[in-house]
């Protein structure tokens, strides 16, 4: 199946189908016609892929160059640090990576730095919506952040290998795809404040499609084909969306934020990192509560809370800031981001009075975008995906630092800053962490990272 490119996108082909590799020399030599590919992979995804891959190469006569892979452990994470390491060793060759998220984000980065003239993307699993994307989800000096590159000139997707692909992969990819229902929810929200207008085209990509591609959760754990594909599909339609609209707003909200503090403050279940889908997928659930329980109230019960409430000055902030983030590689890239958009005195009660005169459009329109909590945390517990803040290793400071720190990170405005502007920030998280969404926390005493 011949994936649809929307016109004027960087990425010529994108195919998912049954024996597709093979077609690997004929693609090579079409868009780089007399250059050397070199595989880039890690012990996983050569057993899953890269093998195959390079002899089917060398079975073609293309003479590729001596593959580089990773070994399966320590775990690849997505550090700037490679790419460094990593740009002399694809400069001048035709960078083919073979794996899922990390890989490809490491060998899109590298490729555009070394300006090897684009990468083909062999894709390893369903797991992430990065492999037709524009930019690279990376920690750059301890700070998560997506990294502006182009994206990979053709990617291709094998049945036998994505649809084969461990379960925790595959949950973790519909749950970076049920992501965009309430990524979805944060951008109403900044269009209705007229602050990040919808882009209709943008918008259609992902929202349009994307109930049906989430609809069968159940055929997705049978990996029946058809869900499958749905899958994969919503996951390479909401990258494009990122490339076409340069960046990646309609598809990430508050709930990558705080999967972002997590990813940074390093959490681990069981010795290990959750994969970045298992994040998200406890803040998606998370972002879902915190719009329940804000647009629960009226509009005139949320401007008497916020009359109420007094408003922050850049001091106080900055101190907010130290108390959380202090100590961190993210503190002074937090410190620049909040105290970049924060408003006081008339800016901030006239944005106030904006939030509440377009409170029943946004209650409305939340109202039909987002899924009921209940039913979300149904399909991920079916599928697998953590819904507990203890399956992904946090107790209840480090949910709440998540929280609080996701406000500091990115200049998106979400649910979060909303909140914040209100003055109703440890409000409304406190009514979720007291109100039955979540019921295991990891014991703090069992916490020993950093001290926490
Ligand atoms: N650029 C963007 O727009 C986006 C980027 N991302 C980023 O992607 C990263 C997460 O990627 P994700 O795919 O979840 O995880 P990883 O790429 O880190 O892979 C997790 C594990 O799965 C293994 N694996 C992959 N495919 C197979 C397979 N077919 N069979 C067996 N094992 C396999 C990998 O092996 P091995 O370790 O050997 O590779 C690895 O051990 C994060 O850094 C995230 O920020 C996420 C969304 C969007
Ligand atoms: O992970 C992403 C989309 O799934 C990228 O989003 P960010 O903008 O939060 O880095």
């Amino acid at each position: 199946m011949q994936i649809p490119i929307p016109a004027g996108l960087q990425t010529r082909m994108c195919v998912l189908g049954d024996d597709v590799l093979k077609d690997i020399p004929a693609i090579l030599r079409q868009y780089w016609p007399g250059k050397t590919p070199k595989i880039i992979a890690d012990a996983n995804t050569w057993a899953a892929a890269g093998q195959a891959v390079q002899d089917i190469l060398c079975a073609a006569g293309m003479a590729p160059a001596e593959p580089h892979i990773y070994p399966a452990q320590p775990m690849l994470h997505g550090d700037y640090r490679h790419v460094v390491a990593l740009k002399p060793i694809v400069r001048g060759l035709v960078p083919v990576a073979v794996g899922s998220g990390t890989i490809n984000d490491l060998v899109k980065c590298s490729s555009h730095e070394a300006g090897t003239g684009g990468y083909l993307c062999v894709a390893t699993a369903p797991s992430v919506d990065g492999y037709t994307s524009s930019g690279a989800a990376l920690v750059v000096d301890g700070f998560k952040k997506t990294v502006s590159c182009d994206a990979p000139l053709a990617i291709l997707a094998d049945n036998a290998v994505v649809s084969q692909a461990p379960m925790p992969m595959v949950a973790a990819g519909y749950a970076d795809l049920a992501a965009k229902i309430v990524a979805g929810a944060d951008w109403h929200i900044a269009d209705a404040l007229g602050i990040t207008p919808h882009d209709q085209v943008t918008w259609d990509m992902v929202q349009k499609d994307l109930r049906q591609w989430l609809g069968n959760p159940q055929g997705i754990l049978e990996r029946q084909s058809e869900a499958m594909a749905g899958l994969f599909l919503g996951l390479a339609a909401t990258g494009f969306a990122m490339q076409y609209y340069h960046e990646s707003r309609p598809a990430s909200g508050a709930e990558h934020l705080f999967s972002h503090i997590w990813e940074m403050d390093e959490i681990e279940v069981n010795g290990e990192a959750p994969s970045h889908g298992f994040k998200v997928a406890v803040g998606t659930l998370l972002a879902t509560a915190l719009m329940d329980e804000t647009f629960a109230l009226s509009a005139d019960a949320m401007r008497a809370c916020a009359d109420a409430a007094p408003e922050v000055s850049p001091a106080e902030r900055r101190a907010q800031i130290d108390a959380l983030l202090g100590g961190s590689s993210f503190h002074v890239g937090a410190i620049d981001v909040a105290i970049g958009k924060l408003l006081t005195g008339a800016a901030l009660q006239a944005r106030r009075q904006q939030i509440i005169a377009a409170w029943p459009l946004m209650q409305q329109r939340l109202e039909q975008q987002l899924l009921p909590y209940a039913e979300l945390r149904r399909r991920f517990q079916l599928l697998g995906c953590p819904v507990e803040p203890a399956d992904i290793g946090l107790d209840e400071a480090e949910l709440r630092k998540g929280v609080l720190g996701a406000a500091m990170i990115r200049n998106r405005y979400t649910i979060l800053d909303l909140l914040f502007e209100l003055g109703q920030f440890d409000v409304m998280l406190d009514r979720v962490m007291s109100k039955g969404y979540f019921t295991r926390w990891l014991p703090k005493a069992e916490n020993h990272r950093r001290g926490l």
